[in-house]
């Protein structure tokens, strides 16, 4: 299915930058919308039920996918996650460009069921500074950061099966390169909505 709107997604190991990335993204794209997932991980920190996810019991999220409410979902460091159809279909049908902040299992998913998904992976540096930054970060229990550093390994292998990498050494520098590749993606995107409308003007006339 072809919508009018784009949809991005940005996947990451825990602590390499992506949700830094996109709220930054966000403040200077205005075309880009976030999407709000569901999960069944209690909230951390500052995080408000309905802003940086819904927060739901594991009950609530069964009964999502039993209504088969979710394009994606998937256990992420021993929680569920999920991106409900009502958080991004509507809206690139509207012609939104929607951006999903999702892992690479739920990225994959996306890919299958929307070809035309632009899929980003945002690397760290290095081991050491990707430790450093959750602990810096201060949100994570020391066995929570160990649990999200083991996962680590496994989602970077993943990265090869994304359109575009990013390694987020410099901020601004990988700033720089996610605005330039939300561009790029768009115009290209809606060239091809518009050469494929003109043929599509030009059979009708013969
Ligand atoms: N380029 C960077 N240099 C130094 N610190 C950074 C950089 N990018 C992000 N950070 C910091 O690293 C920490 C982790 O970033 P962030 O929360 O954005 O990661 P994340 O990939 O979204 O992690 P999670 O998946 O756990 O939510 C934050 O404290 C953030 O301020
Ligand atoms: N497959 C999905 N993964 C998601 C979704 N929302 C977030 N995530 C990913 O989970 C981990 C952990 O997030 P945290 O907020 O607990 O640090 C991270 O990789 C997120 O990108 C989703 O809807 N689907």
């Amino acid at each position: 299915m072809d919508y009018p709107g784009n949809l991005f997604v940005v996947a990451a190991p825990s602590g390499a930058g992506k949700s830094s990335l996109v709220k930054a993204l966000l403040e200077l794209d205005s075309q880009v919308q976030p999407s709000v997932s569901h999960t069944t991980r209690p909230p951390r920190g500052q995080e408000k039920h309905g802003r940086e996810y819904y927060f739901v019991s594991e009950q609530e999220f069964d009964q999502m996918v039993l209504a088969d409410g979710f394009v994606e979902w998937a256990f992420v460091h021993g929680n569920r996650y999920g991106t409900s159809k009502r958080a991004i279909e509507e809206r690139i049908a509207r012609g939104a460009d929607v951006i999903l902040e999702i892992d690479y299992q739920g990225a994959l998913q996306i890919k299958r069921i929307f070809a035309n998904a632009v899929l980003i992976f945002i690397l760290p540096p290095s081991w050491d500074e990707l430790r450093s930054r959750l602990q810096r970060r201060g949100e994570d229990s020391p066995d929570t950061i160990d649990l999200r550093l083991q996962n680590a390994a496994e989602e970077m292998a993943q990265a090869r099966e994304f359109d575009f990498v990013i390694i987020n050494e410099l901020f601004e520098r990988a700033l720089f390169d996610l605005k330039a590749i939300v561009h790029a993606q768009r115009l290209k995107f809606s060239a091809q909505r518009r050469a494929r409308a003109e043929t599509f003007k030009a059979l009708h006339i013969l």
